[in-house]
């Protein structure tokens, strides 16, 4: 079983040490663009399976998705700890989101 902070680190490390045949090198070998058209890819995918019935693809697809979103992070160098760090700022603060002025803008 593997969380996303074990598969992170999984993906930094074939970034450090590529390992010939491995899908994730290959994404880091084409680059960035390639990673973004992925994401951008992946992203309809789950879409798309949320507006099907039944689970088992939205599931699929979105594992897809977060694999492809970490190995963005890991090429773009931003690091597991900062989206950690990003999202325990927010414990506790959105639940007044009504007042916020980007959403009274809306
Ligand atoms: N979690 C994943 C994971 N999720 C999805 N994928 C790959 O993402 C690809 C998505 O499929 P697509 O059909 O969209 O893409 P494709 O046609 O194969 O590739 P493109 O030609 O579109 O680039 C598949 O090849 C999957 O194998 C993953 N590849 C690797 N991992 C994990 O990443 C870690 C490193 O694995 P290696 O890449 O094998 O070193 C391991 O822990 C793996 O479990």
């Amino acid at each position: 079983m593997q969380n996303m902070e074990e598969l992170y680190q999984m993906i930094a490390d074939r970034k450090q040490n590529p390992k010939k045949g491995s899908y994730t090198d290959y994404l880091f070998t084409k680059g960035l663009d390639k990673i973004l058209k992925k994401v951008g890819e992946e992203s309809t995918e789950v879409i798309v399976a949320a507006k099907n019935p039944g689970d088992d693809e939205l599931v699929y697809e979105t594992a897809d998705l977060l694999y492809h979103v970490l190995v963005l992070l890991v090429e773009r160098g931003v690091s597991f700890d900062q989206i950690k760090a990003e999202l325990a700022k927010r414990e506790g603060k959105m639940s007044d989101y009504k007042d916020r002025p980007e959403i009274k803008n809306l």
